[in-house]
């Protein structure tokens, strides 16, 4: 079957048709107006734990690359922030675009950047991440905007493997990383409720935006556009431009952990 992607013939504007949920009522990306954020005193700080040793592996799996983690312990966790409990990290990915001036998913008064990160954790209230992966308060993901600057060495650790893993589907080893290391110094964010924000688009994620951004060298954004949304041997297509556009907000309200 025609499989979901990023062309004019599968991209965003025809998801609907295979998974009707892309025009619900929390949907994601939006474009964030730190206007209208409401301040919300009782917000805790992000406490982001993760443990490099349950780094397992890098893949391309055709629409973005992603480092997955062991989730069978509580050693990768997100806790406090906008959420209650622990939310267990299960991978993280990029979105990016074919140039610098776009890429990222979420928009902030309608600026773009570059790449956008994402770090999925999932609610072990739920007893795999299979089960909380469609659930309201299954999943909660924090997004780290990418603006152009120095090159940035960590980063360089996922791209020196990316001649691994050119192709979709394919995939490798990837040890002791840590990922707090892609993470700026300040953790300020915004949080809203949404969604998955590429197909099946479930409506199960709590997003947590981070304010501040990482860097990444233009070089080192030109080497995340030689990764093929293509497997091997079809015709080579780049990936580049995964990104969804900022949805609706249909009434939702936005908050701010900072002032
Ligand atoms: C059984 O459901 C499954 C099984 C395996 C993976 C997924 N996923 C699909 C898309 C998707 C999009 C994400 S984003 N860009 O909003 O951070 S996170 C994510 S996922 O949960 O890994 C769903
Ligand atoms: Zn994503």
């Amino acid at each position: 079957s025609h499989s979901w992607g990023y062309e004019a013939t599968n991209g965003p504007s025809k998801w609907g048709a295979s998974f009707p949920i892309a025009n619900g009522d929390r949907q994601s990306p939006i474009d964030i107006v730190p206007g209208n954020a409401s301040h919300d005193p009782g917000l805790k700080p992000l406490k982001l734990k993760y443990d490099p040793s349950t780094c397992l592996e890098i893949l391309n799996n055709g629409h973005s690359f992603q480092v997955t983690f062991a989730d069978d312990t509580d050693s990768s966790t997100l806790t406090d922030g906008p959420i209650s409990g622990t939310y267990r990290l299960k991978q993280f990915h990029f979105h990016w675009g074919a140039t610098d001036d776009r890429g990222s998913e979420h928009t902030v008064q309608g600026a773009k950047f570059p790449a956008e990160l994402h770090l999925v954790h999932w609610n072990t209230k739920y007893a795999s991440f299979g089960e909380a992966v469609n659930k309201p308060d299954g999943l909660a993901v924090v997004g780290v905007f990418l603006k152009i600057g120095n090159e940035n060495a960590h980063l360089q650790k996922l791209i020196d493997k990316f001649s691994v893993i050119t192709n979709a589907k394919t995939q490798t080893t990837f040890v002791d990383f840590n990922p707090a290391t892609l993470l700026p110094g300040c953790l300020d964010y915004w949080t809203y409720l949404g969604s998955l924000t590429t197909p099946p688009l479930y409506e199960s994620v709590t997003w947590i935006v981070l304010k501040h951004q990482i860097t990444v060298s233009s070089a080192q954004m030109a080497k995340f556009r030689t990764l093929l949304f293509s497997s091997n041997g079809e015709a080579p297509c780049c990936m580049e431009n995964n990104y969804r556009p900022p949805q609706p907000l249909k009434g939702r309200v936005v908050r701010a952990s900072f002032k």
